[in-house]
């Protein structure tokens, strides 16, 4: 199948346990909890969302028609030759609505590492070596367990007791961006002082200034 990319760029993963970590982000177009579009978004699932994932007109963004040409475009992005520990991240939008089986093997052939952000409405393809799932307001979750639950915090509907109980290695919590950032990133750490299973996860990409 093809698959339709915004924008692919090599950076460290700013946010959760992998934060410091260098990757390449494939950030598909597309998502399921709203069209991108600024008119809508008061009506949206997903309201509060910090990302343009609409069309393919961004960085190394595009059409690609199988999952080998996506696989060796990420691939041209890592420094030279170097096969050990590379690591991709697949994002969005929301990755799910296109990362497939074939995609996954494709990537794992090109020595990479996959891991998926995704709001954890959706099936996962099989052979994905790190899941983050980040649940958004009061939307079902089909992925009820992985790697790291990233909550974006605070949200009504989603507050952090309803996942406690999910089979996941990690509890995150990620002040929500926005005109509260600020009171939001304080109530966050708050609260993980006071329930220390959840640990906070800062977007550190943005505190340092790059992609
Ligand atoms: C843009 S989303 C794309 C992946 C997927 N659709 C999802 O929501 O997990 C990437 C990450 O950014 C988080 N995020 C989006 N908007 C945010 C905001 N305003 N503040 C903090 N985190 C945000 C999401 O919760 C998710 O963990
Ligand atoms: N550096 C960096 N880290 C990230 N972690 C998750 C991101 C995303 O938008 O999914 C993201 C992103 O956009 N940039
Ligand atoms: S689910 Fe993810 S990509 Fe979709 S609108 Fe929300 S934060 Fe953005
Ligand atoms: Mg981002």
């Amino acid at each position: 199948m093809a698959y339709f990319v915004k924008e692919i760029f090599y950076t460290l993963q700013g946010e959760g346990r992998n934060a410091g970590r260098p990757a390449v982000f494939c950030r598909f177009t597309g998502c399921n909890l709203w069209s991108g579009r600024e008119a809508d978004r008061a009506e949206a699932t997903c309201t509060f969302c910090d990302t343009d994932f609409v069309g393919v007109d961004g960085q190394g963004g595009g059409r690609f028609g199988s999952p080998d040409e996506l696989a060796a475009t990420i691939a041209a992005l890592w420094p030279a030759a170097e096969r050990d520990r590379r690591f991709v991240v697949l994002t969005g939008g929301e990755p799910l609505l296109q990362a497939d089986g074939p995609l996954i093997v494709a990537l794992h052939a090109e020595a990479f590492e996959v891991a998926v952000e995704t709001n954890g409405t959706l099936e996962l393809p099989p052979g994905v070596d790190w899941v983050c799932v980040s649940p958004k307001s009061s939307t079902p979750l089909t992925l009820t367990h992985g790697d790291e639950l990233k909550l974006v915090f605070p949200q009504v509907g989603a507050e952090p007791a309803r996942f406690e109980s999910l089979a996941f290695d990690h509890f995150l919590l990620q002040p929500m961006d926005g005109p509260m950032r600020e009171a939001n990133t304080a109530a966050a750490v708050a609260y993980c002082l006071t329930h220390p299973r959840w640990q906070l996860s800062l977007q550190t990409h943005k505190l340092l200034g790059i992609p």
